[in-house]
């Protein structure tokens, strides 16, 4: 089973997307993480993030040198490693934040992410922006999580301490900039986060799934 999960930035995809996938016992995909790190790659190399070919071959050249970047899709939360090194720690951050949409453009990133997640085999729950419309059209159950800018900014400055304004402002612009690849899914069950504790979001998304078959 494929359960895709997108939905605007900081709507909580990803707490709402390891609940689940913690509830069913499979794992869950974090496509943005890909995308952060592809961005936290170009920045910390200096390349630049209106070409994708520099970027491609960077990350080709750490496959080929046997330090792959790979998303490890663990329960408790996805990670992302450089050969040995984990560099999940790297990727919040306001400068990776201000940056990922433009990365986010370019089609041949697209493509490289979409090919990391294809590797994968199901079931699992795959959370990001077009996971039920271009990357897992086929998937069972689809979801799109909205929730005022207000309310997520709120959320957000709780995990980061900053300004409420300026992190409302930034979750608006990065939406704007997404709008390309984040369009609903048309049979994709929208759920606004914003009314309910994670544990009830969880639960609704929940009872959408069709049930698992009894012995
Ligand atoms: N229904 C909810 N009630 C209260 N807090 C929530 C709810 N859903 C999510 N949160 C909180 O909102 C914050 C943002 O959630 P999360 O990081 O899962 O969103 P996201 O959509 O994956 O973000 P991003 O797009 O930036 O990766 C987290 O602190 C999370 O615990
Ligand atoms: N399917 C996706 C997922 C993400 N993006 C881009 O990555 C950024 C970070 O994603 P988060 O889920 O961590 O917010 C996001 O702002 C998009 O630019 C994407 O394009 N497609």
């Amino acid at each position: 089973m494929i359960v895709t999960i997108d939905g605007v930035a900081a709507s909580g995809k990803s707490s709402v997307a390891s609940g689940v996938a913690r509830a069913l016992n499979i794992p869950y995909l974090s496509s943005g993480l890909l995308y952060r790190a592809a961005t936290w790659a170009a920045l910390s190399q200096r390349l630049p993030l209106t070409d994708a070919a520099p970027l491609l071959s960077l990350l080709n050249r750490w496959e080929a040198d046997g330090t792959p970047l790979t998303l490890r899709p663990l329960p408790q939360g996805n990670e992302i490693w450089v050969g040995e090194q984990n560099v999940t720690d790297l990727l919040h951050t306001t400068e990776v934040d201000a940056h990922v949409s433009a990365a986010a453009q370019l089609p041949e990133l697209r493509a490289w992410v979409d090919a990391q997640l294809h590797r994968i085999s199901p079931p699992f729950v795959a959370e990001g922006r077009d996971m039920g419309t271009a990357v897992f059209p086929q998937a069972q159950a689809k979801f799109y999580l909205e929730a005022s800018a207000r309310v997520r900014a709120q959320r957000r400055v709780q995990e980061r301490p900053q300004d409420l304004e300026s992190v409302e402002a930034a979750l608006r612009l990065r939406d704007e900039r997404d709008a390309r690849q984040s369009a609903p899914a048309p049979d994709a069950v929208h759920i606004d986060t914003g009314s309910g504790t994670l544990e009830q979001i969880i639960a609704q998304v929940l009872s959408h799934l069709p049930a698992p078959p009894t012995e």
